[in-house]
């Protein structure tokens, strides 16, 4: 059976980061930049004074000078000529440098009476004066493409003068839950039958994860109906399934997928929950088929769906990001599997983060996973260890789960 890294590297292997589309600036915060902002102006476009006050030549600016104020100049109405000798233009935060002014004086620092401003302290060339390209330049990469655009990148953008950006359309993923006993939440369930969690936990993290989900019917087990289904995705950029996926006569989900050209690149990995994860494509559709317990699925959809749907969003698609923490209970050497034990976060009393997990695991237990804030990972052959010791986490919230 494959490693957990292994099957990510073969997932990451076969998706291409989708085209990109045009968004107005107000839509791009989250999105993934699909070319570099190169800034189309330079800011600030002109010196500009960083305070209230006057501008001045330093040359003149000597404590107890009186400069004759020749102008007033409040930001966004420039000064119009240049300033000589002997004179001073009053100014304020943001207000354009006049020509011949190369200091800045406070208003604090200075009196105005009659026309003439008497200085208290001496002013420095450059002081308060923010420099024309203090902060960016025509022509200069800002963003580079690939980023996940912050509030501030936003704001960034809008200062360059861009009001649209270009960035990777967010991917479609088509969701399809199996199963004769499946029914969506609110329709009638079969004798001894189960809702469809799967297919709105996976809609809710798709959309976490950066793409647009679409829940498809749910197919029974009966493998026309699965191909039938599978034609519904075909315009998808990702198609997930759920159930189906293990040994049992009525596990069609391969057979059925494979009537419509499935050309499956692994199944079966060494892990705990989510052994018959399967992996393929059909007719140009990346298929990541997830097992059918809740938790299965769940967990699978963290460890390679969401690197999946980051990486057709134009990210790298790294394994969710692992932390240490100190078990607060024993632990059991593990099988072969890698394990991911459901488990709740604190602080201890020294303030470093503890995880104590569930006892009974078992992968159909949407509650305690609801209840998660983390998985402990155990490494397959992990020998058992006592309380108190140092394992790795995920977390599930921040990963959008
Ligand atoms: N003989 C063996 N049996 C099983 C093995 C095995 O290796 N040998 N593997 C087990 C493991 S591990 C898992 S995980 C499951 C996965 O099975 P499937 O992917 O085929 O899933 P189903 O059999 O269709 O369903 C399993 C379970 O999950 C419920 N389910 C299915 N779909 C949904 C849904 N959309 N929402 C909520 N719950 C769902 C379903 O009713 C079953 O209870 O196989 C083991 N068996
Ligand atoms: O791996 Mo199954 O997912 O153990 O329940």
């Amino acid at each position: 059976m494959l490693s957990i890294t292994d099957a990510r590297g073969r997932i990451l292997a076969l998706l291409r980061p989708t085209g990109a589309e045009i968004v107005p600036l107000g839509e791009a915060a989250g999105r993934v930049l699909a070319a570099p902002v190169i800034s189309r102006l330079t800011q600030p476009p002109r010196d500009v004074s960083a305070m209230d006050g006057y501008a001045v030549r330093a040359d003149d600016a000597a404590a107890g000078a009186r400069l004759r104020v020749v102008g007033i100049a409040p930001a966004g109405h420039p000064f119009g000529g240049a300033m000589g000798p002997g004179e001073a233009v009053r100014l304020f935060t943001g207000s354009v440098v006049p020509e011949g002014a190369d200091c800045i004086v406070i208003q604090e620092d200075a009196t105005e009476a009659d026309g003439i401003v008497t200085l208290r302290e001496r002013g420095l060339p450059g002081r308060h004066v923010r420099g024309a390209g203090l902060d960016f330049a025509v022509g200069d990469e800002l963003l580079p493409a690939g980023r996940v655009l912050t509030a501030r990148d936003v704001g960034l953008a809008a200062a360059a003068n861009h009001p649209w950006l270009s960035v990777h359309r967010r991917p479609t993923v088509a969701i399809l839950a199996t199963g004769d006993e499946i029914a969506m939440p609110g329709e009638p369930i079969p004798a001894g039958g189960i809702v469809s969690s799967n297919s709105h936990a996976l809609a809710a993290f798709v959309r976490a994860c950066g793409g647009v989900p679409v829940i498809l019917p749910v197919a029974r087990d009966d493998r026309e109906a699965i191909a039938a289904a599978a034609d519904a995705a075909a315009r998808a950029d990702l198609l997930l399934t759920t159930g189906g996926a293990s040994v049992g006569t009525y596990d069609l989900v391969q057979q059925g997928l494979s009537d419509r050209g499935l050309a499956l690149d692994f199944w079966k990995i060494a892990m705990r929950p989510g052994k018959p994860l399967m992996f393929g494509s059909m007719g140009g559709v990346p298929v990541l088929g997830l097992p059918g317990n809740p938790v299965s699925a769940m967990i699978c959809a963290l460890l390679f769906g969401r690197p999946a749907i980051e990486r057709l969003c134009g990210l790298a698609g790294d394994a969710p990001p692992r932390e240490p923490a100190r078990c607060t209970v024993a632990l059991a050497a593990n099988d072969h599997r890698a394990d991911h034990l459901r488990a709740v976060l604190a602080r201890g009393e020294d303030g470093m983060l503890e995880v104590t997990p569930f006892g009974p695991q078992d992968s159909s237990m949407l509650r305690r996973l609801a209840r998660a804030d983390a998985v402990v990972l155990r490494a397959p052959d992990a020998p058992a260890v006592a309380a108190g010791a140092m394992v790795e986490v995920i977390r599930l919230a921040a990963c959008g789960l």
